[in-house]
């Protein structure tokens, strides 16, 4: 017998489906629960049902957009609405017996770092979180997506989940990348040209040559800006660097176990011949450090490139939007983005606060001086990231360039806790969205990677940090 050739998405997806209604909608067995600081709402729809939660061993919570980042004490939360959240989730996961990471444990952190990082998140399973950035964890070959308040207490009363069935959509990067271009470029690149909605409805399966040679890292950080293209999930196919990276890890199969789990996760690549319903090829080499400089992520370029001109937008509904964007974000049509002075520089969150992100800064910054007048932090994704940067002594070299040196939490990436960037203030930051007002009311956000973004806090402008790769 010969079985139709079938994509990842489809070997993770048939397995975990319990059943099917004749809407569409699939009833999807749920391996993972991840759960963060904003699901009090979730408990409280249980508690009025009077539902346990019935696989706490299957979920696992850390606090994340509401802890501070200058102390490791939830009573330092000045709103008390955001205080009762955070000590909420560990009332909640302790009633429950839902393992909990709390400030006072190293391994706390947000929760898309952490989930990989303990070896939670693992290859060919389903993966949830009340959090639009759940598809970090597609980089480790599971389907892992966001879910709203709702479905959170759905997941946690019965462990599934009602879904549609996506499209997929194959995203291959050919070639190698070059030199200072890294994974956040290769995103920002496939934004730009997928468009914020040109991934609705679809899986985005990541291949091709520049994908599998990431660093997890890496695959994590272009997975995690899926959802930016509109996309359900992101995934990369598992291979020897996501076993070698996983072996070990605290939650991860180990022993004979772990020997059978990777034999199965061997068999979930996507077939010779599977079929996606829409591909997309870009090519590695020509890819340049990106920045953006509008309130969408897909208003990316390269740093070599001019802020756009509205006049040459092809409608006029486009043009009167782009001219609200530069009015908003402070810029001025033609003018080069490495003229863009910067006030703040936030280097962290879920998309770019793992190691890897930390040693890309580090080495950028290393010998050198914040340029005058900026405020440059460093967040690490999670109390371990952290230890680890520390052990490296990158916290020196952060300490000693003048940046900040911050606990894990999301921050300034969406400045829930406070961290923010103020009104007419512009940030270099290594998050994912660049909305109006999401650093802060009035805060304007240029995405670009770690590396850029400590080449801008050393230049106080947006800056090609090839330009100091080279004089290094
Ligand atoms: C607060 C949370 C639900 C939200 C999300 O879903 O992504 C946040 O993490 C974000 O990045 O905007
Ligand atoms: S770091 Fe930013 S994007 Fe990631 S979960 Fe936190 S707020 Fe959301």
């Amino acid at each position: 017998m010969s079985l139709a050739p079938r994509t990842l998405f489809d070997k993770i997806w048939q397995p975990h489906v319990v059943m099917q209604r004749d809407d569409g909608q699939s009833l999807l067995y749920v391996d993972r629960h991840l759960v963060q600081d904003g699901s009090a709402p979730a408990f409280e729809m249980l508690r009025q049902r009077g539902l346990p939660v019935r696989r706490p061993d299957r979920a696992f919570a850390t606090p994340d957009h509401y802890v501070p980042t200058d102390s490791r004490v939830l009573a330092d939360i000045a709103d008390p609405e955001k205080r009762a959240m955070a000590q909420a989730l560990q009332d909640d996961s302790a009633a429950a017996g839902i393992r909990f990471f709390g400030l006072d444990d190293l391994r706390q952190g947000i929760v898309h770092v952490v989930g990989p990082e303990q070896g939670l998140s693992l290859p060919g399973s389903v993966i949830v979180c009340g959090d639009s950035h759940t598809a970090t964890h597609g980089a480790l070959g599971a389907l892992a997506f966001g879910i709203g308040a709702s479905e959170v207490a759905h997941v946690l009363a019965t462990q599934t989940l009602w879904q549609r069935k996506p499209r997929t959509l194959r995203v291959t990067i050919d070639g190698r990348l070059s030199e200072g271009v890294s994974a956040k470029d290769i995103i920002l690149a496939v934004i730009a040209r997928l468009g914020a909605a040109g991934g609705t409805g679809h899986v985005i399966e990541y291949a091709g040559e520049a994908i599998r040679a990431l660093s997890m890292a890496g695959r994590m950080t272009v997975c995690n800006m899926s959802i930016e293209a509109g996309a359900r999930a992101g995934m990369v196919a598992p291979d020897d660097t996501t076993f070698e990276w996983l072996a070990g890890r605290p939650e991860a199969p180990q022993g004979a176990a772990w020997d059978e789990a990777v034999a199965r996760w061997r068999q979930l690549p996507s077939d010779d011949g599977a079929v996606f319903d829409t591909e997309l090829r870009l090519s590695a080499g020509d890819i340049a450090p990106m920045v953006t400089w509008g309130n969408s992520p897909e208003d990316a370029l390269p740093i070599t490139g001019r802020v756009p001109d509205p006049a040459e937008a092809a409608t006029a509904e486009r043009r009167a939007s782009m001219q609200r964007t530069l009015a908003y974000m402070g810029l001025e049509a033609g003018q080069m983005l490495d003229e863009v002075a910067v006030d703040r520089v936030f280097i962290g969150s879920c998309t770019n606060g793992r190691i890897e992100d930390m040693r890309s800064a580090a080495e950028v910054v290393r010998g050198r001086r914040v340029a005058e007048g900026v405020e440059a932090w460093v967040v690490p994704g999670s109390g371990l990231v952290k230890q680890q940067a520390e052990a490296e002594g990158l916290d020196a070299v952060f300490l000693a360039a003048g940046l900040q040196w911050r606990h894990a939490g999301c921050s300034m990436c969406l400045g829930t806790n406070g961290d923010q960037v103020a009104a007419g203030q512009r940030c270099a930051s290594t998050s994912n969205r660049n909305f109006v007002g999401r650093q802060g009311p009035g805060s304007r956000t240029h995405l670009m990677s770690p590396a850029m973004a400590a080449a801008a806090a050393i230049t106080g402008r947006l800056t090609d940090v090839r330009s100091l790769l080279a004089a290094h």
